[in-house]
């Protein structure tokens, strides 16, 4: 018998089983119906080339997992692009929205069928919703109805729902619960009590409307710094591997205003992960930065802003003035700072440091550190030695680039929709003009009503800049270094200050310090 003749036999033996179901459905007692029905659905499956997996909403007494992750999977096939896809026009999809959550997710109604593929493979999902038959009794009570999926899958594709369909759901699933349910912004306050039983940070909910796509930044580097995230994101394998806590460092440096902060509520937007914005100066001492630790949860990013003006990093200074040993310093030999002067009473650098490195860093998992500065010279070089923060990210003035995306972000303009003649004007002026992202979203937000105005005016403001820091000897006049800009200059010096230990003095501004010190001693 040909191979196609088989399966056309086997089609209308399963057919035929079908029929038979329909036709006992109708005829006999309940009882014995459904013995019936399920030794016809047993043969059927024997019969058809197809196998099925059963995923129920309760397993025993228990809550399955896989059906609400299946369930949160088919809801983000359904709805590509905001398109219906992948399911026939008849297909009935049930909206719901969940607690805490602003936006709307779409799921398969009762005993409705939707296909995925994967890997090539086209699979079918079924949701069967049954009536429950009536209890007398019950420790727990049941739903009234039996809900459950039916995977079906052709038998020689078996293999690969058990070995990486199911994985795929289930990491899906919970990528797409993080994004449905708002994230909250987390901050310390002075003197609350840190014994085990409250919850030393206040919550509100997170909605900063920064992402990726709306930070004015390098399209090169911010996909780097997203790839980054994702990479660090999925790399629960890798960390695990290689021995290494599963935590991330990123130093944000640059001026005020080049979006440091924007960049952070990007990061949580993008990854779905909780910020605590830790209040270093609330911190009493380094017991009080451990336990605040102790008590963040995984997926989150910490945030220190401002790290330079924090009080122990001054203090640390000062010790180090006391005790300098011909310059020998070491911050990573002695304790930080303060400690030796006043032990218990403040936050050291060491603490800081045991905060984001240590041990103590290691009690949870996925956990992104972030601190920001607008003068990383002032930073010890102890926290910027290698290994301690995994990425410096410096923000600089706006360019070009993040001038297009400023101008679309606020006047929904594409490149082609500006005057060819002031969008070139706008080019070679910008990065002499050294504005901050912020001060041209000041200009394109007073005017957004006129678009033409906006960016007119934007370019009047640019050129006055030029023209003024012409006067003041701000701009060369021309760079005869190319493209070895500033920003790349200061990335080079911070490399120099680590690289070398004088240079180092120099950078992090300790001859600097001395004129401060005779300051204050006045
Ligand atoms: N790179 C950027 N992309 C988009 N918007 C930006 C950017 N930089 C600044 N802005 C705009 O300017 C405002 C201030 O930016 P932000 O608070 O992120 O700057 P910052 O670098 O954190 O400043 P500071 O050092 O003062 O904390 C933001 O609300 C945002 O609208
Ligand atoms: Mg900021």
């Amino acid at each position: 018998m040909k191979m196609s003749d088989y399966w056309t036999t086997m089609a209308s033996l399963v057919g035929m089983l079908a029929f038979c179901q329909t036709i006992l459905q109708l005829v006999f007692p309940p009882e014995l119906r459904l013995a019936l029905i399920h030794l016809l659905t047993r043969m059927r499956h024997v019969f058809s080339s197809h196998t099925y997996f059963d995923i129920t909403e309760i397993d025993g007494v228990n809550t399955n997992e896989l059906y609400n992750a299946v369930s949160l999977y088919l809801s983000s096939s359904v709805t590509v692009n905001g398109a219906v896809s992948s399911t026939s026009n008849n297909t009935r999809l049930s909206l719901t929205r969940v607690p805490n959550s602003s936006s709307v997710t779409f799921g398969l109604s009762n005993n409705d069928r939707i296909t995925d593929v994967f890997n090539g493979v086209t699979v079918l999902w079924e949701h069967v919703v049954v009536q429950r038959q009536v209890q007398s009794f019950s420790w727990r009570p049941m739903p009234e109805e039996k809900r459950g999926f039916t995977l079906q899958i052709s038998k020689r594709d078996k293999a690969l729902v058990l070995d990486s369909y199911l994985d795929h759901i289930v990491g899906k699933a919970e990528e797409i619960r993080r994004r449905n349910e708002e994230r909250l912004l987390y901050t310390n306050s002075r003197g609350v009590s840190l014994d085990s039983r409250t919850h030393p940070w206040d919550s509100v909910r997170f909605k900063h409307p920064s992402t990726f796509e709306t930070l004015a930044m390098d399209p090169e580097r911010k996909k780097r710094i997203m790839e980054d995230l994702r990479e660090f994101a999925n790399g629960q394998g890798f960390y695990q591997k290689t021995g290494r806590a599963w935590k991330r460092g990123y130093l944000l440096y640059g001026p005020p205003g080049t979006g440091k902060s924007s960049l952070i509520a990007a990061m949580a937007n993008y990854l779905g992960y909780d910020i605590y914005d830790l209040e270093l100066t609330e911190v009493q001492n380094n017991s009080e930065l451990r336990k605040l630790l102790m008590k963040t949860s995984s997926k989150s990013i910490i945030v220190i802003e401002d790290i330079d003006c924090s009080i122990s990093l001054t203090k640390r200074e000062k010790v180090k003035r006391k005790n300098n040993n011909n310059g020998c310093y070491d911050p990573d030999l002695t304790n930080g700072s303060g400690l030796m002067d006043e032990p218990g009473s403040s936050v050291t650098l060491s603490g800081l440091l045991n905060f984001t490195d240590g041990l103590w860093s290691c009690c949870g998992s996925e956990r992104i550190f972030v601190f920001t500065t607008n003068h990383i010279e002032k930073l010890d070089s102890a926290l910027l030695r290698s290994g301690r923060m995994d990425m410096h990210i410096h923000m600089g003035f706006c360019r070009f680039q993040a001038l297009k995306i400023l101008l679309k972000n606020y006047l929904r303009m594409e490149e082609g929709e500006v005057d060819g003649v002031v969008l070139k004007e706008m080019e070679e002026c910008v990065e002499d003009a050294e504005i901050t992202p912020a001060d041209v979203s000041e200009v394109l937000i007073r005017n957004r009503s006129d678009a033409e105005k906006a960016v007119r005016e934007l370019l009047c403001v640019l050129k006055e800049r030029v023209v003024r820091r012409r006067k003041s000897g701000g701009v060369k006049k021309k760079k005869e270094e190319g493209e070895e800009d500033e920003e790349e200059g200061e990335e080079e010096q911070e490399k120099r200050a680590l690289d070398s230990p004088n240079g180092n003095r120099e950078f992090f501004g300790f001859e600097d310090e001395k004129d401060g010190d005779e300051d204050a001693d006045k």
